[in-house]
């Protein structure tokens, strides 16, 4: 179980991005943090996971599995970012090196976070590519010589290279064509669920969140309003503010 308690974030320039947010992420759940741009969600998550630039005052806390991650030293922290809960960014696409192939990339950092051997790490990157539907021949391919989906795909990989329990997720999917964004958010699904992760995900599309999350957190100017099951929020919302976020959304809809 991931479960964030009372988290408060406040940046250098005093802005309070984050008030008292509590959070529960249970093993094999899909959890969506909707909310307008500017709402708080990127820094909930970054918070969650004390990657938040210098001198940002964190409060509450965030427990992995009964260990209070915020209260970890450094080293530790770095540890339980790869094995226990990994990341994966809007821009992860983009984070690989340029001048290195995909095979490279994947065997460094399971030698840095696993310790293996150079040809265990170049089979599992393999075995992880096909997991998340490309061939391996992709592994000797440089970043420029894949479409974003694929690269997206092979963040994805990387974020399992390590086996972590949680994953992070800020807009994965944002910087996609329609149908690429709906491979990507089936590809997560569907690993999520075969490998009993829980997910957390945000987006500022509830269409896309109400077509993956089991559960809906909806968060407004810096607080969460409202979290409950993905059928109740669309069918029954009680917050004004999810209510004129579900609003907006049937409007979509019928002029489509
Ligand atoms: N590094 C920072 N320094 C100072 N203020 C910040 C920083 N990052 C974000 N903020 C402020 O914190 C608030 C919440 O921003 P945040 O990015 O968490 O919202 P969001 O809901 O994720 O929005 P978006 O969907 O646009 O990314 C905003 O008022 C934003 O201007």
């Amino acid at each position: 179980m991931m479960e964030i308690s009372h988290l408060s974030v406040t940046y250098p320039n005093g802005v309070e991005a984050v008030t008292d947010a509590n959070l529960m992420l249970s093993p094999g759940e899909i959890v969506a943090l909707v909310g307008e741009s500017g709402s708080g969600k990127s820094s909930l998550l970054y918070a969650s996971l004390a990657l938040l630039p210098r001198g940002s005052k964190t409060s509450g806390e965030v427990f992995l599995d009964g260990i209070n991650f915020l209260s970890l030293p450094h080293d530790r922290k770095r540890q339980f970012r790869w094995k226990k809960v990994s990341l994966v960014l809007q821009g992860s696409m983009n984070s690989f090196t340029p001048v290195l192939a995909m095979e490279r990339q994947f065997v460094e950092a399971m030698q840095e976070h696993l310790n293996m051997k150079e040809t265990d790490a170049a089979a599992r990157a393999g075995e992880l590519l096909e997991e998340v539907g490309l061939d391996r021949k992709f592994l000797r391919r440089f970043p420029h010589e894949m479409s974003g989906g694929q690269k997206q795909r092979c963040a994805i990989a990387m974020a399992l290279c390590c086996s972590p329990d949680y994953l992070l997720a800020d807009e994965p999917t944002t910087a996609l064509d329609v149908i690429t964004q709906a491979e990507i958010i089936d590809l997560l699904k569907r690993i999520v669920k075969a490998r009993n992760m829980g997910m957390l995900m945000v987006t500022h599309d509830l269409a896309l969140a109400a077509s993956i999350a089991d559960k809906i957190s909806v968060m407004h100017r810096s607080r969460i309003v409202e979290t409950a099951e993905r059928d109740r929020i669309i069918n029954d919302p009680k917050h004004p503010h999810t209510i004129s976020l579900i609003r907006s959304l049937r409007t979509m809809e019928e002029e489509h």
